[in-house]
């Protein structure tokens, strides 16, 4: 049996996800929390002749709590997305809080559960929720993680589109590290599981590193003003949940670029000493296990260019990670 919980189900991202979910035979029951519309979205998606039991969850009669009993994971996409020239950052004065709130909830109702945080800014909102458990004596770094699958699922396309071949896309695998915004987000093209054609030049390789750094601006301009990616990051936020699922029911070398505390495991380490930086977090190649994080997987071989990129990488991370971490110390007024 197996709970899976969407915190911001009826949303751009909430409801495609919370399908992805409802169709998955790895889950059981699946709750729904919103402050708006979850009992349509619940009777809905119960109609599908899947598995799993749904029910929607609005905020009286602490809905928060009933949705998380129980819960084994816990995805969030909850709050606002990006209009044309905002940045991911902009939209933590809003979702700063409800991303609090909601790991409040969660430390106190389901501290086992495992959180896969999508909401942005991810490099922010992770530290909010890890900062949370601690507070509440319940924080677990193998169990928190930041979802930067879009990242990789990006990676994957541009390069088969660049090979000439979608259909060889699902196959492709590129390592993406470090965030989940701008500079922050870096492609390890040299390390793609297919050889990338060999007419690409320099310049070519740059123009693809950027195309996936800024591959959210592409989306978030042209649906210009009615918000971000949703589609397709239901799609990478379902393929993180079910490789987890997987990974907790017992499946062996199951691999994901995840922005994950790097306590969580040894392996942490190794990676601080690549980047050559103390940063707490990071999205690196995790390993994953019945306890979440199982191994922290080294950067490896990079090329001089994606050095530079990681080199740029750090202190916005670094930046990113500590307003994360005040909003939560910081005294309340
Ligand atoms: N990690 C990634 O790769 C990635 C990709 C795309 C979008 N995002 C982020 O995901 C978030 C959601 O995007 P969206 O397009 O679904 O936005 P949306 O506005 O369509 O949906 C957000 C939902 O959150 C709900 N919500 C707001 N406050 C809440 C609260 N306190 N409790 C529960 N639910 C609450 C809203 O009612 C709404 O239904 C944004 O922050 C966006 O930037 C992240
Ligand atoms: O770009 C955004 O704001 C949403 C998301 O982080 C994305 O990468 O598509």
């Amino acid at each position: 049996m197996t709970k899976a919980v969407v915190l911001g189900a009826a949303g751009g991202i909430g409801q495609p996800l919370s399908l992805l979910l409802k169709t998955s035979p790895l889950i059981s029951e699946l709750s729904l929390y919103d402050i708006v519309n979850t009992p349509g979205v619940a009777a809905d998606l119960s109609h599908i002749d899947t598995p799993a039991k749904v029910e929607g969850y609005l905020p009286p009669d602490d809905g928060l709590g009933k949705a998380l009993k129980g819960a084994d994971i816990v995805v969030i996409p909850a709050g606002v997305p990006r209009k044309p020239g905002m940045t991911r950052d902009d939209l933590f004065k809003i979702n700063a809080g409800i991303v609090r709130d909601l790991a409040t909830g969660i430390a106190k109702v389901a501290p086992k559960a495992f959180v896969l945080v999508i909401s942005n800014p991810v490099n922010s909102t992770v530290p909010i929720v890890a900062e949370v458990f601690k507070q509440h004596n319940v924080f677990d770094p193998k169990r928190i993680f930041g979802v930067t699958t879009l990242d990789v699922v990006r990676a994957s396309t541009f390069v088969a589109e660049k090979i000439g071949d979608l259909s060889v896309a699902p196959a492709v695998s590129i390592p993406v590290v470090g965030g989940h915004s701008g500079v922050t987000i870096v492609p390890l093209l040299s390390q793609s599981s297919h050889p990338l054609p060999a007419n690409l030049t320099e310049d070519d390789i740059k123009a693809l590193t950027n195309r996936v750094q800024y591959g959210g601006d592409e989306v978030v301009k042209a649906k210009d003003g009615a918000g971000s990616a949703t589609l397709s990051m239901a799609y990478a936020g379902a393929e993180f949940a079910a490789k987890l699922l997987r990974a907790i029911k017992g499946e062996k070398g199951i691999v994901a670029p995840t922005f994950v505390h790097l306590t969580a495991d040894e392996g942490g380490k190794k990676v601080q000493q690549e980047i050559e930086a103390p940063l707490d977090f990071f999205s690196a190649r995790v390993e994953l296990g019945a306890s979440g994080v199982e191994k922290i997987l080294p950067i490896g071989k990079i090329s001089s260019y994606e050095q530079t990129l990681l080199k740029a990488a750090v202190p916005e991370l670094k930046a990113n990670i500590e307003k994360g971490v005040s909003f939560v110390q910081a005294p309340k007024l």
